[in-house]
């Protein structure tokens, strides 16, 4: 039977990219991505701004929504300072399949705890299961539809903190207009939007980057 998107990503990050070398990986996804076949990672223009905002939050505790094929996980993780973990969630468990791999081939398996499931079904089980207070940093990049849903689980699971900074993807294309109205219009938020591109595209997209003000 054919194989399937990630499947063939996972192949060229086998070819491509050098063993424990996260940049490796990234660079071949996006090579792969650019020149062989689209795939919806968050791509190399809207994750160098992901980098720079992972960068000035430095977090000890970070919650991904939308693991796909590892490539943000990569992105960000490869910026933490050894203690830290990152806990991300992916529902399909094919992708979540292909991501460990991705993840494993970057060296950064110790760092990463990929959990397959639903989020709203994982997040109320968090703060138990990790042993973790709250999370400074979070990454959307699951459904545009599950964005609030789950912003507003993770407030009342207590999952927030002052400073928390929740940045999403994809809030222009294809678009997440209930999340930012909230974000935007909600003084329990500070919001802030950077233009961007869809992934390998010249369609426009952006992030936006939210920072929790505290209860
Ligand atoms: O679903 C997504 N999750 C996380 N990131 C995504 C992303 O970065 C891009 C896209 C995307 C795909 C095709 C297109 F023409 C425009 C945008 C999607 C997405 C949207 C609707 C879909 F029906 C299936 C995929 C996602
Ligand atoms: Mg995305």
């Amino acid at each position: 039977t054919r194989t399937t998107r990630p499947q063939r990503l996972l192949q060229a990050v086998s070819i491509n990219a050098v063993r424990g070398d996260p940049d490796s990986v990234i660079k071949a996804i996006d090579h792969f991505c650019k020149h062989t076949e689209w795939a919806m990672n968050v791509g190399d223009e809207k994750g160098a701004i992901l980098d720079l905002v992972v960068m000035e939050t430095c977090p000890s505790t970070v919650l991904e929504l939308g693991t796909y094929c590892g490539y943000s996980t990569v992105r960000i993780t490869r910026l933490l300072p050894p203690a830290t973990k990152l806990i991300t969630v992916e529902m399909n468990p094919e992708y979540a399949h292909v991501a460990r791999q991705v993840i494993q081939h970057a060296g950064l398996q110790d760092k990463v705890c990929v959990l397959e499931g639903e989020s709203a079904d994982l997040i109320p089980k968090m703060a138990n299961m990790f042993g973790i207070q709250a999370f400074d940093f979070v990454f959307l990049d699951h459904w545009k539809d599950h964005y609030l849903p789950d912003i507003r689980l993770l407030e009342d699971c207590g999952l927030l903190a002052q400073g928390s900074v929740v940045l999403a993807d994809n809030v222009v294309c294809p678009g997440a207009p209930d999340y930012l109205n909230y974000v935007r219009y909600n003084l329990k938020y500070s919001s802030r939007f950077y233009q961007a591109h869809l992934e390998y595209t010249r369609v426009l997209d952006g992030l936006e980057r939210s920072e929790y003000q505290g209860d």
